[in-house]
């Protein structure tokens, strides 16, 4: 099998190359940091890798499932057209109040939709109100137990020829490892199963972040 291992000294150079976060995106990083005390945004590799994809997909309507404190939000928002729109959904008001100041101050608050609520119920929402095969692309980064309900629903809302990213599908390695089990771990690893014989799609495992899912709906 062909392989890189990635010690320290091979991501610090991926990550030179890769990282393009200015002066708002550092700063909002670092004020998640103080008022969360929280990781959970995608790493500047990652909001690279977004960048390059809608670059080459130019995608009109975008569905983000799990905003947090708005990073990879603001990331995409930057990278599209004004017309293109994202429908975003979390369930924090506190976190993604930090988002929607952070819209304004980057002027692309016109591009989100923000949909408080169980992303479930609001994807159950977009399905019954017109919007199935009418996305471009959905990001899935929110709670791990349900990214396969997550998948299905944004799978109906996609068109053909469509772009699922899903995050965290390594979660740490743990996946690998047969010893490790819990309710997220067994989650992560039905869905990268069931993904990888789907014949709905092509989808490819990246070991990028903490391992991102790129799928195409055929
Ligand atoms: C990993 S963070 C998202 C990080 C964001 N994509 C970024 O890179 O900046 C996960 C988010 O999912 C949200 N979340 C968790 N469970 C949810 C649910 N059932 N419905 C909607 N959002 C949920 C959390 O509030 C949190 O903001």
């Amino acid at each position: 099998m062909k392989y890189l291992k990635f010690d320290d000294q091979l991501n610090q150079y991926i990550s030179k190359h890769n990282n393009q976060d200015d002066d708002l995106l550092k700063e909002l990083r670092e004020l998640t940091y103080q008022k969360t005390g929280r990781r959970m945004m995608i790493s500047p590799d990652q909001a690279q890798f977004f960048r390059t994809l809608l670059a080459l997909i130019k995608p009109k309507k975008i569905l983000e499932i799990g905003v947090f404190t708005g990073y990879s939000s603001t990331v995409m928002a930057r990278s599209v057209p004004d017309d293109t729109r994202i429908v975003a959904c979390d369930i924090s008001e506190e976190w993604t109040a930090i988002a929607k100041e952070f819209w304004i101050k980057a002027n692309i608050d016109h591009k989100i939709s923000l949909r408080l609520g169980n992303a479930n119920q609001t994807l159950s929402d977009l399905i019954d109100s017109d919007n199935i095969s009418t996305f471009d692309m959905a990001f899935i980064d929110a709670d791990k137990i349900s990214y396969d309900s997550y998948f299905e629903k944004a799978y109906q809302l996609l068109k053909p020829g469509g772009t699922i990213i899903i995050d965290n599908v390594l979660w740490k390695g743990t996946v690998a490892d047969p010893e490790r089990i819990d309710d997220d771990i067994t989650a992560l690893r039905q869905l990268n199963d069931k993904l990888a014989a789907d014949p709905r799609v092509q989808s490819t495992l990246l070991p990028i972040g903490d391992g991102m899912l790129m799928i195409a709906k055929l």
